[in-house]
Parts: structure tokens; C-alpha cells; sequence
């Protein structure tokens, strides 16, 4: 569904991802593992086209889309979950989700009513503002923004990054039920216990280039790649 050959990308004139390939296909979740800085969110701007590779190419069902500018990427069925959690602080949690909605058209569309039933926290933050959101709340809604556009595949970048153990566990089980759902998952994680549960494949990134892909139990014993690139 979709495959990254040989890309590289800049920020000016730093040189971040060296060669990186990797694929996913329909329906997996797939982690890319790697300590701070290694160039996860960098891979995910790029397909985004956030960062455009200045070599390489990205291949989305079957079609060059790379450097094509975001909102048409986002067009063509790519959700994306930034790190950040950037919601609009000043509108309400309804009013951040009725704005993204998008892509109605096809069976059993994301609406409000199906994303407060896939996070039912959310619900009775309707009428809130999204700046006074804690944490995972702000994570929810941020998954649930990106759902709205009714993506096809979802890209997410450390969804569980500083959030309590009790979120962390009820969102790893919303992003299962989003693949039994259809969905494909491209995963950025630096906390491999999430990754080693959730995914199909893993690779793993340091320093721009991938060092290590297999299959999660390839990866679960092989301890050593583990220790060499991941925090343990
Ligand atoms: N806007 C930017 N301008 C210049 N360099 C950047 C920029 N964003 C990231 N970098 C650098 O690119 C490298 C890869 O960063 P990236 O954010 O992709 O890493 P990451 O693996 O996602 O780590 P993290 O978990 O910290 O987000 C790092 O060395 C980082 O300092």
C-alpha cells in the first residue's frame, strides 16, 4: 500500500534520512522503532510531503506522490497523527472534529458520534475547549481529527509518548480495533513494548538509515538489535 524507496531528506542543508526504504502493505501495522532524533517523524513528513525527499520516491497504492504537497497526500487517503497533538485550543472538542470531517461518501463514514463511540471520553468534553484538554484527552482527539477525514491509512507518531500507563493501554487498544476496522498503520515508537505488541513488522532507524526490519517475533528475540538501537 505503500513503499518508500531509497528516500533522502533535508532540513536545509542537514542531511536526515539516508536511503530509507521500507513498505507497508493493506492492512498491517507496521513500527518504526528508533531512540530521539533518529528520523522517525522526518520518515512520516515525508510521505506527507512535510519534508519533501530531495531523492528517492514514495509510492502510495500504486501512485508517485512524492513531494506532493500535504493536503493533497492527505487527499488521496493518508491520515496523519503528529507528535504535537496540535488541536485548535479556542474551539471546542465538537468543533475541532465537525472541521475535519471529510470523504463522507463511502459505508460506515467517521462522524462525531462514531469517533465520541470509538473514544467515549470525548463525549461529555463536547462543549469544552481543546486547550484545556489534559494529555491523552488531547491524544484522543487528535487520533480522532485525523479519523474524521475517513483516511484509508494512518500515520502515527508517538501516540503514547508521555501519556499515563492507563491511556497508553486504552489507546493501543483503539489503534488494534482501527486495523480490525481495515485500516493500515505506519507506527513511529520509542517505546518498543507498545510497538512489540501492536505491529505486524518492525524496522528500526538510527541515525537516518534503517538498521534491522523483520517480523515482530523476529524482533521480540532478537535482543541484541534491540539493545544496540533501542532504549531498554
Ligand atoms: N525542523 C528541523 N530543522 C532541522 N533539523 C531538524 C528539524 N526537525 C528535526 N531535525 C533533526 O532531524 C533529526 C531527526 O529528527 P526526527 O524528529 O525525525 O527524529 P525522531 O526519531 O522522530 O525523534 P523524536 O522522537 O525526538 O521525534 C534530528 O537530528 C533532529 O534534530
Amino acid at each position: 500500500m505503500l513503499e518508500l524507496k531509497e528516500i533522502h531528506t533535508y532540513y536545509g542543508l542537514s542531511h536526515i534520512l539516508f536511503g530509507v526504504s521500507l513498505y507497508v502493505a493493506k492492512g498491517e501495522i507496521v513500527s518504526i522503532l528508533g531512540r530521539n532524533g533518529a528520523g522517525k517523524s522526518t520518515i512520516m513528513k515525508s510521505v506527507m510531503g512535510l519534508t519533501p525527499p530531495r531523492a528517492g520516491s514514495v509510492i502510495f497504492q500504486g501512485d508517485d506522490i512524492t513531494g506532493m504537497k500535504p493536503h493533497l497526500v492527505a487527499r488521496k487517503g493518508v491520515g496523519f497523527v503528529p507528535d504535537d497533538r496540535r488541536v485548535f485550543a479556542d474551539l471546542t472538542v465538537g468543533e475541532n472534529l465537525e472541521i475535519s470531517e471529510r470523504n463522507t461518501e463511502g459505508q460506515n463514514p467517521w462522524n462525531k458520534k462514531r469517533a465520541y463511540d470509538f473514544f467515549p471520553p470525548l463525549r461529555r468534553l463536547d462543549n469544552r475547549k481543546a486547550g484545556f484538554l489534559s494529555g491523552g484527552e488531547q491524544q484522543m482527539l487528535t487520533i480522532a481529527r485525523a479519523l474524521m477525514t475517513n483516511p484509508e491509512f494512518l500515520l502515527l507518531d508517538e501516540p503514547t509518548e508521555g501519556l499515563a500507563p492507563l491511556i497508553v493501554a486504552m489507546l493501543e487498544e483503539q489503534i488494534v480495533a482501527l486495523k480490525q476496522s481495515g485500516l493500515t498503520v505506519l507506527l513511529a515508537e520509542q517505546n518498543q513494548r507498545t510497538a512489540l505488541k501492536l505491529s505486524d513488522r518492525g524496522y528500526i532507524i538510527d541515525n537516518g538509515a534503517i538498521k534491522y526490519h523483520g517480523s515482530i517475533e523476529e524482533l521480540r528475540a532478537d535482543e541484541e538489535i534491540r539493545r544496540k538501537y533501542l532504549l531498554v
